[in-house]
């Protein structure tokens, strides 16, 4: 019997591996693709993310250091140029089998091209049924991703579809000089191309990561929403879509049971406003590894699992609650808001500098009230943002 088997070799399930090899307990890893696996999308690591990080990206990953942002809504357009990182960008190829390399160093095992059918709970243990083999093991961590249905061993109900999000992307080839000279070290941005999302150019190397994300209950006409996104940045040609869900972030979700956790985008650890899901599905990841192998290692009770919600509340948990209440109101009042942010420089300055890197919504807000509604009469915002809302 296993101490630990992971679900799943993304970054979640990676990083658990990580940690759990670490810290010594017998593990096994089960994932059903042969990586190194393609899988498309924006593939943006944020300064957190990369903290949560016990190693240097090696060079021969980073695709591009990003420094610059440019976000439009409609007609209106806005640059900032920060004089620090604001993101790195990776192929995930790449980047998911470092992790797992990573992972396998620490002595785990890892079984690639085995998926997991089913797994029972039982008193004792966890039975792990797959296409090969069955297994058994004191604690399971499903780090299956968005798509899995695994999930439902521990949060029951289904999700609604104002739940999750709908993401298209393709990966359009290009020179890599061309790439350079059109996005600078900066990624580009265009909210009200969507709705309850934003469409996305994020210069890699040798190809841009172009898509859309939006609700998936407004999100009528994805692949013409995309088409057109494609079109107005001047990508023309027939280039393959990949299309996704992302769990929107923020919402109460159950991510724990007696002998099962939930991690990454299978916990619906996503950032509901900019989308960012990499850096919760490592922390989460570590988490789980961490709190399972302190059950293991020190004999505790099984019923301290539980402290993995409360650990991720506090690391994260709440900081996705509020960016979901952001996103709420960014996309309830999109002109008001959006026409608001992008007049003022100092609004997208402060956005970065407090909610990207010091992690705080609420010294952001405390900034936003102060400045823009005591100083300036709602009429004078009303006026700027003009009257068709
Ligand atoms: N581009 C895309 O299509 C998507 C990208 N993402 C991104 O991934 C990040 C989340 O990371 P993480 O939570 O680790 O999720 P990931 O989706 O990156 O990783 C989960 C891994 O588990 C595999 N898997 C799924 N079901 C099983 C199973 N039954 N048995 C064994 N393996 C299984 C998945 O394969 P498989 O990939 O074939 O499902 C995948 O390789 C977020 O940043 C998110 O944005 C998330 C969803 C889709
Ligand atoms: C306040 C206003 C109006 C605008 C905010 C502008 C925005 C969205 C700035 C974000 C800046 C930035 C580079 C952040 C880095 C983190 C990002 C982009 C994460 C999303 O990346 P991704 O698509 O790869 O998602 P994933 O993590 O793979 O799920």
């Amino acid at each position: 019997m296993y101490d630990l088997i992971i679900v799943g070799g993304g970054p979640s399930g990676a990083s658990a591996g990580r940690v759990a090899g670490s810290a010594g307990i017998s593990t096994l890893l089960l994932e059903k693709e042969n990586f190194p696996r393609y899988k498309p999308c924006g593939g943006a690591l944020s300064p957190y993310a990369l903290s949560c990080l016990d190693f240097e990206l090696p060079e021969s990953v980073v695709e591009r250091d990003i420094s610059k942002v440019r976000v439009h809504f409609r007609e209106l357009c806005l640059e900032r140029q920060r004089d620090y990182r604001l993101a790195l960008l990776v192929s995930r190829k790449a980047f998911d089998n470092l992790l797992l390399d990573k992972a396998r160093e620490t002595g785990i095992e890892v079984h690639c091209g085995e998926k997991v059918l089913d797994c029972e709970e039982g008193e004792e243990w966890v039975e792990v049924r797959t296409s090969r083999n069955s297994y058994l093991a004191k604690f399971v961590l499903i780090a299956e991703g968005s798509e899995g249905i695994l999930k439902y061993k521990v949060r029951p109900q289904r999700a609604r579809r104002t739940e999750y999000d709908l993401a298209l992307v393709s990966e359009i080839p290009e020179e890599d000089e061309v790439i350079r000279n059109r996005f600078p070290g900066m990624v580009d941005i265009h909210f009200g191309v969507a709705p309850g999302g934003y469409g996305w150019v994020f210069p890699h190397a040798g190809y841009y990561s172009v898509g859309v994300v939006g609700t998936a209950e407004h999100l009528k006409h994805p692949k013409k929403v995309m088409q057109d996104f494609l079109q107005a940045n001047d990508f023309s040609g027939e280039f393959q879509v990949c299309s996704h869900i992302i769990p929107v972030g923020g919402i109460k979700r159950k991510t724990v049971s007696s002998r099962i956790l939930l991690s990454g985008d299978a916990a619906g650890f996503v950032d509901a406003f900019i989308g960012e899901g990499i850096a919760y599905a490592i922390r989460s990841g570590q988490l789980a590894a961490e709190i399972v192998a302190d059950l293991v290692l020190y004999n505790r009770k099984l019923s301290d699992l539980k402290e993995y919600e409360s650990r991720c509340g506090q690391e994260f948990g709440n900081f996705l609650v509020s960016s979901l209440k952001l996103e709420k109101v960014m996309h309830r009042f999109p002109e008001t808001s959006f026409k608001l942010a992008l007049s003022r420089e100092e609004i997208l300055d402060k956005y970065l500098d407090e909610v990207v890197i010091n992690r705080s919504h609420k010294d952001y807000v405390r900034w936003l009230l102060l400045n823009f509604s005591l100083a300036e009469p709602a009429s004078r915002i009303m006026s700027m943002a003009g009257k068709n809302q």
